[in-house]
């Protein structure tokens, strides 16, 4: 009976109970082992693939073993009845199995008589292996004894074989489970038979022994049994030589030896066909590594074959949807063009766009073909080597993934075709896009031949129109120029109403008696501009908006001189006021406002710039001269400084008396000064002479604010008396110009000392000045003139007999910001004021009379009229 093809033994059992192991030839049993050793590789192309051979080649083994247990099992069931049958044997003739064989021809008489007895009953129950078969007769009981030694000794054999068998079982399953549970993967063959072979050394029974060892310590001792065996039936036939009932137990010995040499010669075969199998696996590594390798970069080609496969899809999608969109794209265009005839730059243009779209895409297509054209060819060149390559790997030998390597390259054979099949498809797919791109040319070249058309009657049409239209443009131009030019008129129109309402609204002011108020803005001086910004906003010339923190403040003057204003422009709006006193009104001049504001370059000016007072002069004698027929005019002059509230004459001569200065007031309201020295002049130069002597005089000095601060008022008073040479009636005008000193803040004029108390006096004299402006302003029922030498002095000029001028003059710095809103508020609540001006005008004997009586107060005693 013979076991699976793969075993590389088998068990023979022989009909009469005898076992007989016997082995497949080594040729067969490597041709087995090969094959298998074939499989085995192709397993162990991975790392698990080792240790699940090693478990088969155990499992294989290990079904050997249990076989041959099985086997070895009858065969003991078979012994132990003969036990049974056989006689006991004495006491003291007991055989250790281990030690002490009864190999002894001694031992066996021993046993034998004690057993003799029991050799009818053996006959009689049962017959046992040959030993029965060959019963005679004529066989004697010394044979049979012998018989019954060797039936014994191989009985402690088999015993003996059973055990080694039994526990080489246990330790092939106990190594089974251990591999099963993953164990003992790296154990390398080499280590493995250098364990088992020390362990035969050591023990050849311990559980641990390997499988091969333990086979081979079996068949030791079982040759070591047989040698023993073989010994006993040599002496046995020794002993019984010319006997002829000893033969068959001879021959059955012999089989028993023969049988443990086949077991030897399979232990041998079996290791050398071991010793083959590691060599083919050593020889077999390499070549599966090259195998590994060449598989790992199949795959990589496979992907990248994969990874171009996508992208070719993705351009078949892409060059699909555009196939959509130029086929929606001429259906709209279709459905267009038969809908209407209108044709504009903008079809053409789509088309163009389109037609640049379209050969874009062909261009992009046919590079695409030609990349996969390129991919195809570097596809098959790699194919090529690699098919050397398998070649090459086909010519060593037992390549184990050969098969594999077929099973791929005809993959990739079938990939090749399908991407070249899918190449056709594309191809088909380009020549039906070509052919739609030829159709849709020649529908572009329709569409515009079309729109060349539609384009010329537009163009006819637009150049009808355009004619039609410059006309039309023309005449509205014309039109529009007219409107403009009236617009222009009629702004300048309103503008000079504006001027001429506020003009007269000014003459009745005047007429009314109001004080007229201007407003005179200092340019920012060069370190300003490089510091501040201005805070003045001037809407139009009567306007002025101040930008503060809390947000613009608007004032309304009757005139707003900007920084740039010269001192002419500041005078044309005055001279009339001249002209007043010439009439015989009082005229005051007044300049009020912060230190360094501009108040003495308003009034007095400088050589280059003169102000108000040096024109006065010029208009006062140009206006006699002007009316030297009808009027004798004589001027004079007086000149008084108010400084630390004290008045001073400054055209004093220096060999003249000082007398005490009195301010008064006469019946009509005019105020003079009392012992003060009072100088005709005869013309301008001699009135500016005199002025400009009667500056020197006046007190100045240094402050932070003003390099030459006025420290004092000045009080310039030019009489005009005006006789009619026709009718001799006599006017007295007079022309005040107050040039006041500035208000300042300590702290920024850095006033000490005797300037301090300037400053001081300044600002109480000022004080008391807003008290009257703020009193006049709201028609209290007094006015507080007395409460300084300064007020009573501007008696007749604010709220008096006199036509009143009051230039407020202000920085635009916002370093200045607090003082220009302070003295834009009182100058604003000036402008509310209200005098009475009137005439001072005698009939022609009052001034005769008059002049009379100021003869003979001069003490001329020639008092009759002399007019
Ligand atoms: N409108 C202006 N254009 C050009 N320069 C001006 C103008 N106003 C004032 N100034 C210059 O500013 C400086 C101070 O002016 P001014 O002396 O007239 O101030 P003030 O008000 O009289 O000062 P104070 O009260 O201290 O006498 C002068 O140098 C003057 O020339």
């Amino acid at each position: 009976m013979f076991l699976h093809p793969v075993m590389c033994s088998a068990v023979h059992v022989v009909p009469d109970g005898a076992i007989s192991l016997f082995h497949l030839s080594p040729s067969s049993y490597t041709k087995s082992s090969s094959i298998n050793n074939s499989s085995s590789l192709n397993r162990r192309s991975t790392d698990g693939d080792k240790a699940g051979a090693d478990i088969e080649s155990l499992k294989k083994q290990l079904l050997i073993v249990d076989q041959r247990l099985a086997t070895l099992t009858g065969r003991l069931e078979v012994l132990k009845a003969v036990q049974q049958v056989l006689p006991a044997v004495p006491s003291g003739t007991e055989i250790n199995s281990e030690t002490d064989e009864p190999d002894s021809l001694e031992t066996t008489k021993d046993v034998t008589s004690s057993i003799q007895s029991v050799t009818g009953t053996i006959r009689q129950k049962k017959g046992v292996g040959k030993i029965t078969s060959s019963n005679t007769q004529s066989a004697n009981e010394s044979d049979l004894l012998a018989l019954l030694q060797l039936e014994r000794l191989a009985q402690q054999a088999s015993r003996r074989d059973y055990e080694l068998l039994r526990k080489q079982y246990q330790r092939l399953k106990e190594e089974l489970e251990w591999r099963d549970s993953g164990h003992g993967d790296d154990l390398g063959d080499a280590e493995f038979s250098s364990e088992l072979i020390s362990d035969r050394d050591r023990d050849s029974d311990s559980v641990q022994m390997k499988p091969c060892v333990a086979l081979k310590s079996w068949t030791w001792r079982s040759s070591s049994t047989v040698r023993s065996s073989r010994q006993s039936a040599a002496t046995i036939r020794q002993s019984h030589r010319g006997d002829n009932t000893s033969t068959c137990s001879s021959l059955e010995s012999t089989s028993l030896a023969s049988e443990n040499k086949h077991l030897w010669n399979e232990i041998h075969a079996r290791d050398r066909i071991i010793a083959q199998l590691r060599s083919t696996i050593a020889e077999l590594e390499p070549v599966t590594e090259n195998a590994r390798a060449e598989a790992a970069q199949r795959d990589m080609i496979n992907k990248e074959l994969d990874r171009k496969n996508q992208e070719l899809q993705m351009v078949i999608n892409n060059l699909t949807a555009n196939i959509e969109a130029l086929r929606a794209y001429q259906l709209t265009e279709q459905h267009i063009h038969d809908k209407t005839f209108i044709s504009s730059d903008d079809n053409i243009q789509r088309k163009r766009t389109y037609k640049v779209n379209e050969n874009k895409e062909f261009v992009q297509m046919r590079g695409m073909i030609t990349e996969l054209q390129q991919k195809e060819n570097e596809y098959k060149s790699r194919i090529e080597q690699l098919e050397k390559v398998l070649r090459q790997s086909n010519s060593l030998p037992e390549v184990p993934n050969l098969e594999e390597l077929e099973r791929h390259v005809t993959h990739m054979e079938q990939e090749l075709e399908k991407k070249n099949e899918q190449l056709v498809v594309f191809e088909h797919y380009v020549a039906t896009k070509e052919e739609e791109y030829s159709i849709l040319k020649h529908d572009l070249e329709t569409i515009q031949e079309e729109n060349c058309r539609l384009k010329s009657e537009v163009n006819e049409t637009i150049y009808r129109d355009r004619e039609s239209n410059v006309e039309k443009l023309e005449q509205v131009g014309r039109e529009l120029q007219q409107t403009l030019e009236a617009n222009k008129r009629l702004i300048e129109d309103i503008n000079r109403e504006r001027v001429l309402r506020k003009k007269y609204f000014n003459t009745i002011e005047d007429l009314k008696g109001k004080i007229r108020v201007y407003c005179r803005l200092r340019p920012l001086t060069p370190v300003e501009q490089r510091i501040q910004h201005s805070v003045a906003n001037v809407i139009d010339p009567y306007t002025l908006v101040i930008n503060t923190p809390k947000g613009p403040k608007e004032f309304h003057f009757d005139r707003v001189f900007l920084p740039d204003d010269t001192q002419e422009t500041v005078f044309e709006d005055t001279h009339t006021l001249v002209q007043s006193a010439f009439d015989g009104y009082n005229v005051c001049i007044c300049a009020y406002g912060q230190t360094g504001s501009g108040k003495t370059h308003t009034i007095i000016g400088d050589d280059v710039q003169p102000g108000l007072a040096t024109r006065t002069f010029q208009r006062i004698f140009q206006l006699a001269a002007d009316h030297h027929a009808q009027f004798d005019v004589q001027v004079s002059c007086s000149m008084l400084e108010l400084y630390n509230d004290r008045l001073i004459d400054l055209l004093r001569l220096s060999d003249q008396a000082e007398v005490k200065l009195e301010i008064k007031k006469d019946k009509r309201g005019i105020v003079w000064v009392q012992g003060s020295r009072i100088s005709p002049v005869t013309n301008a130069n001699q009135l500016s002479d005199l002025f400009q002597r009667g500056l020197n005089s006046r007190h100045t000095g240094s402050t932070r604010m003003n390099d030459r601060s006025s420290r004092s008022h000045l009080i310039v008073s030019i009489n005009i008396e005006c006789t009619s040479r026709l009718h001799g009636t006599v006017n007295h005008g007079k022309v005040s110009l107050l040039d006041l000193a500035g208000s300042e803040r300590f702290a920024k004029s850095g006033s000490t000392g005797d300037q301090l108390r300037e400053a001081s006096s300044i600002n109480k004299s000022l004080s008391t000045l807003g008290d009257v402006i703020s009193a006049l302003a709201s028609e209290q029922p007094h006015t507080p003139y007395r409460n300084s030498k300064l007020t009573m002095l501007m008696q007749d000029s604010l709220g008096g007999n006199a036509k009143t001028l009051l230039f407020v003059t202000a920085s635009i710095a916002a370093f200045n910001l607090d003082e220009t809103l302070t003295s834009l508020t009182y100058a604003s609540r000036a402008k509310a004021v209200t005098n009475a001006a009137q005439k001072n005008a005698d009939c022609k004997e009052i001034a005769r009379l008059k002049a009379i009586i100021h003869k003979l107060r001069r003490g001329e005693d020639d008092v009759e009229d002399t007019s």
